[in-house]
């Protein structure tokens, strides 16, 4: 299944059994093109004790992430299709917390949008975890890479989100700074990196390199920290709907004046299969 373009290897739990010491192998098997099937990671459906599914997040490095806004559209299309909840409106447990997601219905009574309640954006240092002095917040704070001058904003969604701004995202240094700023030292558990140009108050261009990943066409909760970050910076405003245009397609994006980000956007099914593997 893919949210934008980001793909992610989808296993129901519920009917698979895979021992946990084999689930990073098996995440970097698959999603290795070459060997495997072909995807960003992978994404496991799981029973919860808490909520109808919990969803487990694999990067193609085979790490695991405590959130993933794209993966959890797909895991709400894919819970509410296989009936594994019985209502259009249900919680998703994740590592990072538990969200609440809402299927939205095509003519033929297939999902095709889903909006999920993210929850609160974190937003102390500690959360992300990054080091440093200063202030508990990172909002535009000044980032010294090599010869490169940056500002910084970060926020997490239950997964570490560092933004930057540009004046034009075509010219953004993705390849070059992403993956210096992905594993710099002041990011113990690593970070996912975004570029954001502000069109206006409601629009935003953005791109990502992502932590364990590298570029995908769009990531969810990089979407949702844009627009945290966009009104931290006083670029937007919290109450208002922001369009986060991905490379992969457009997110419709909302801090609320209650303080929870709602995300809306598609979810696809690619193909159903059976993975025999090595
Ligand atoms: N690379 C991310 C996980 C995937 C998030 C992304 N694909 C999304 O849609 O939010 C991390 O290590 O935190």
């Amino acid at each position: 299944m893919h949210g934008l373009g980001n793909c992610y290897i989808y296993v129901n739990m519920f009917e698979e059994k895979i021992e946990e010491e084999r689930l990073k192998s098996l995440a970097i098997e698959v999603a290795n093109v070459n060997i495997g099937i072909g995807a960003d990671g992978m994404i496991l459906i799981c029973p919860s004790e808490v909520a109808p599914v919990k969803m487990r997040v694999f990067n193609n490095d085979g790490s695991e992430a405590k959130n993933c806004g794209n993966g959890l559209r797909c895991v709400a299309k894919y819970a509410y299709e296989n009936k594994l909840v019985d209502n259009k409106v249900f919680k998703i447990e994740t590592l990072g917390g538990l969200v609440q997601a809402e299927v939205h219905l095509n003519e033929a009574g297939l999902v095709d949008l889903v909006t999920v309640d993210m929850g609160q954006p974190r937003l102390q240092r500690k959360d992300l975890p990054m080091l440093g002095e200063g202030e508990t917040m990172v909002v535009n704070e000044p980032f010294q890479l090599e010869q490169e001058a940056l500002t910084i904003t970060g926020v997490s969604m239950g997964n570490p989100h560092a933004i930057i701004f540009v004046d034009d995202i075509d010219q953004s240094p993705v390849e070059t700074v992403g993956p210096k700023i992905e594993k710099h030292e002041k990011f113990p558990e690593w970070v996912n990196v975004e570029f954001v140009e502000v069109v206006s108050e409601t629009e935003l261009h953005f791109r990502v390199w992502e932590r364990g990943t590298g570029i995908t066409q769009a990531c969810g909760t990089g979407a949702c920290a844009a627009v945290v970050a966009s009104v931290l910076n006083n670029h937007s405003s919290k109450g208002r709907e922001v369009t986060v245009h991905l490379l992969g397609g457009d997110l419709t994006i909302n801090w609320a004046e209650a303080g929870n980000v709602f995300m809306t956007g598609p979810a696809t099914t690619i193909c159903v299969g059976e993975y025999i593997g090595v």
